[in-house]
Formats: structure tokens, C-alpha cells, sequence
């Protein structure tokens, strides 16, 4: 089984170490706790978190925000700290296996079903990947209109591409410079937004406050389906934990707190929320440190469309690939305004928030858990097999079904067509979803619960 038989470096990981071009090599150990936490730092403040601030305010149907900012503040916290803990329960199989996260399906599922949700990832990063081209293209016009959109696509588009051909050295990249221009930006702009008269930010109701947190926890989950594509060159599990959970996190909240008050001193009109940042001495300079390393989400799209495109063909060179995926986003965000795509992105997305409490129960409490059963008479059973023959375990996919299902009872979400045949569900049910109900913390306890059933069930 290949988790089990994964060594650890004898003489210490190699400072410069890439990621080697197929999945049938092993991965360099070459990531310590800082480069980790500096890159999940990274991906913590995202354009997103400005223009996306509204979401945590727990909109109604014609967008007016029902939670105050202080309620919007306290939901956006507790869901970011909740997702940073589940991003940090996924990032650490990758460290404990070396392989990386849609590989570890075929333990969870077995090989053939984990092509399923495989596919799905990949259909979920290319429209994440065009979708950031298209935010920092958009982006970047309002610092400098002088060069087309097109121009600004193409550039970011090669950008992105450019960081994928050396993974290992883009996430050192990111932490020995881009981090902390990124602090000192954001620093500087919290000083400067706190100068400008802010509206009372308790007018408002704390009704609606789990669908504000639910709605931060999503944007930390929607990180799950990669994580392990990065820390399987982790040294340590518990630094994988670590990392990703503390430094996603805090930089999570440091940037929606910043979203909100923006959002705030433009009267709550989501269309303007880069306003305050640009109106500020120096925003447009600051601003640009934004812009410009917002490239680290699309190139950790990039790079995980490839590795997960791996799971299917093991052999494919993983630079053939993402130069290919490069060259795909940035035409399709050429061609495409993917404004409503944001809908099926949170629909693909909620697939994998049972998916991850499945995989946690079944690698921490159940059949993944070999190192427990080390000089056991468990030990031949438990441990995940990830190889390409690993056989179909139809079980955790019950688990994930049910999970699945509680979700969509709570929370359809915007696709019309979907929502409305859950909303028949619903009725056909009798069920009625509470406000205090979270979809996300229901259906990932769900599942989990059902997986470590599954197990017990089976091995009795
Ligand atoms: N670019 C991105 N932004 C936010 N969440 C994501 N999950 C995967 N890619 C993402």
C-alpha cells in the first residue's frame, strides 16, 4: 500500500528541490513549516475577499445585506476559523502519504471512483484559473486603463504559467518577497480606511448569521480539493495541519475584515468596493501588490488542474500540461464572462465539503489510520491503498451521498434549475431549513459520522 511504504528523507530534504515532472516519482519532501505558511498566507487574501465581502452579510434575494457589519465581522470569523481547521485536516494526509489530494481519493474511493470526483476538480479549477484572469485583468484596468483587457489576460495568463513550471520555487518565491509585501500592504491599508469616517457598523440584524459564516467556511473549503497537491512535500503532518490552518485563516479574516469596511464606506455597493482602497495616498501602489499576486491563485489553480489530470495519466508531464491549461484559461478568459459561473463553482464546491469529512473519519479514525495499528493484527487491513488498482469502496461513497444530500437540503444554492429540485425535495420531505443551520458543518459531520459506520460495519 503506498501510503504505508512512503519513506521519509534520510539526509535532510534538498533546499531547491522541484516537484518531479510525473506522478511515478516520489515527491521531495522540500517544504517546511514557514514556505507552507507563507503560501496558504498567500491564497488567504484574494481579491475575492474584497469583492466577494457582501457575501458574509448574508444578502436577501434583492442583494440588501440583512447581518450589521459587526454580525457580518463575528460570522466571517467563526466560519474562516471552522474552514481553516477542515483545510488543515485535509492538507494533512498529503504530508503523512506524499501523494497528493485526488490520488488519496483512490484510497478513500478506490481508483476507478475517484476519476469521478477528479473530474469534477478539474472542471472546478479551469473555471477557478479563468476566472482569476478575468478578476486581475478587470483588476489591473482600474489601477491603469491604458493597456486593453486583452493585453492584461495574456500577461497574467504567462504569469500564471510561469509560476507552474516551478511549483516548489514559486511557494519559496511567495514567502521569501510576496508575503511580506502583501502585510505591509494590507497593514497600510487598514490605517488608512480606519482614518475615514466609518458608518455604525452595528445597524443591522444578527438574524442570518450562519448563512454569513457558512458562506466564509465555503471560500476556506473550496482550498480542500488541493491542499494535498502542495503538502505532500510537507515535512510533517502536523506542520501541514498547522500551516494551513493558522495561516490561511488569519489572513482570511485580516482581508474580509478590510473587504467589510471598504464595503462600509461605499454604502454597501459591492460594484465599488475597490474604491476606498484606490482613493487613498498611495492605494493605487499598495493596490498593485494585490493585483499582482493574485497570480498565486490562478498559478495554484494551474498547477493542481495538472496534478489532478495526473490521477487519470500518471505518465503525463506535468509542464506539457499546465503550459496547455495555461494557454486554455487564459483563452477562455478571453472569450468568456463567466459572471454566473460563480454559482456552479459553489455548486461543484459543495461536493467536496462531505467529501472531506469522509476522507478526515476514515484516514484519521478508520482504515487510514495504519500507523495505530503498526505491530497490530490490524495492520494488514487498515492503511489506504492508493495505487492505480485500489478496489472500489462503495461504502465511503454512501457516506459522501449522504452527506451530499444534507447538504443540498440545506443549502441548494444559486443554479436555478438545481435549487428548484431541491426545493420539491424539501417539500416532498416536510423539511424546512433553519437559519441556524449550517450546510457545510451539518453535511461534513454527516458524512463523517456515516463513514466511521460504514467501517465499523464492515469490518464486523
Ligand atoms: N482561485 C480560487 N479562489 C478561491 N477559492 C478557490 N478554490 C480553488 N481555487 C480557488
Amino acid at each position: 500500500m503506498t501510503s504505508k511504504a512512503e519513506p521519509r528523507p534520510k539526509n535532510g530534504p534538498r533546499p531547491h528541490a522541484e516537484v518531479p515532472f510525473t506522478l511515478e516519482e516520489p515527491a521531495p519532501k522540500a517544504l517546511g513549516f514557514w514556505d507552507q505558511g507563507a503560501f496558504w498566507a498567500n491564497l488567504g487574501v484574494s481579491l475575492f475577499a474584497f469583492s466577494g465581502a457582501y457575501t458574509v452579510l448574508a444578502p436577501d434575494e434583492n442583494g440588501r445585506p440583512t447581518l450589521s457589519i459587526a454580525a457580518g465581522i463575528v460570522a466571517m470569523v467563526v466560519g474562516t476559523v471552522l474552514g481553516g481547521l477542515m483545510l488543515g485536516l485535509a492538507a494533512a494526509p498529503g504530508a503523512r502519504t506524499g501523494q497528493p489530494a485526488m490520488v488519496l481519493l483512490r484510497g478513500l474511493f478506490g481508483a476507478r471512483l475517484s476519476y469521478v470526483p477528479t473530474v469534477l476538480n478539474i472542471a472546478q479549477l479551469i473555471g477557478w484559473g479563468t476566472f482569476e484572469l478575468i478578476v486581475i485583468a478587470d483588476a489591473a484596468r482600474t489601477l491603469w486603463d491604458g493597456i486593453p483587457r486583452w493585453g492584461y489576460v495574456i500577461a497574467a495568463g504567462i504569469l500564471t504559467t510561469a509560476l507552474t513550471i516551478w511549483p516548489l520555487g514559486s511557494v519559496r518565491l511567495l514567502r521569501r518577497y510576496v508575503t511580506a509585501a502583501v502585510m505591509v500592504a494590507l497593514v497600510y491599508f487598514y490605517v488608512q480606511l480606519l482614518r475615514e469616517p466609518l458608518p455604525d457598523l452595528t445597524v443591522g440584524s444578527w438574524g442570518g448569521f450562519w448563512i454569513g459564516a457558512d458562506a466564509a467556511l465555503a471560500v476556506s473549503i473550496s482550498w480542500v480539493p488541493v491542499a494535498a497537491d502542495y503538502t505532500r512535500h510537507a515535512r510533517s503532518a502536523r506542520g501541514a495541519f498547522g500551516a494551513a490552518a493558522v495561516g490561511y485563516s488569519a489572513t482570511q479574516i485580516f482581508a474580509y475584515v478590510l473587504g467589510l469596511l471598504a464595503l462600509a464606506l461605499v454604502a454597501g455597493d459591492s460594484s465599488k468596493v475597490f474604491d476606498p482602497f484606490l482613493g487613498v495616498t498611495l492605494g493605487v501602489l499598495f493596490f498593485a501588490v494585490f493585483v499582482l499576486r493574485e497570480a498565486d491563485q490562478s498559478f495554484a489553480n494551474v498547477y493542481s488542474t495538472a496534478v489532478s489530470i495526473q490521477n487519470l495519466i500518471p505518465r503525463a508531464d506535468r509542464r506539457v500540461l499546465t503550459v496547455a491549461l495555461g494557454a486554455g484559461i487564459t483563452g477562455l478568459a478571453l472569450l468568456l464572462d463567466i459572471g454566473d459561473y460563480a454559482a456552479f463553482l459553489s455548486l461543484i464546491g459543495s461536493v467536496f465539503v462531505p467529501m472531506l469529512g469522509v476522507l478526515a473519519a476514515d484516514f484519521f479514525l478508520g482504515r487510514g489510520r495504519w500507523r495505530a495499528a503498526i505491530g497490530t493484527a490490524d495492520a494488514d487491513r487498515l492503511g489506504w491503498d492508493t495505487s492505480r488498482n485500489a478496489p472500489s469502496r462503495w461504502g465511503m461513497i454512501a457516506a459522501w451521498a449522504i452527506g451530499f444530500v444534507a447538504y443540498q437540503l440545506i443549502y441548494p444554492g444559486g443554479v436555478s434549475w438545481w435549487a428548484a429540485f431541491w426545493q420539491d425535495v424539501q417539500g416532498a420531505l416536510g423539511f424546512t431549513p433553519q437559519t441556524w443551520m449550517s450546510a457545510s458543518l451539518f453535511s461534513f459531520l454527516l458524512a463523517g459520522l456515516a463513514a466511521i459506520l460504514v467501517g465499523r460495519l464492515r469490518r464486523r
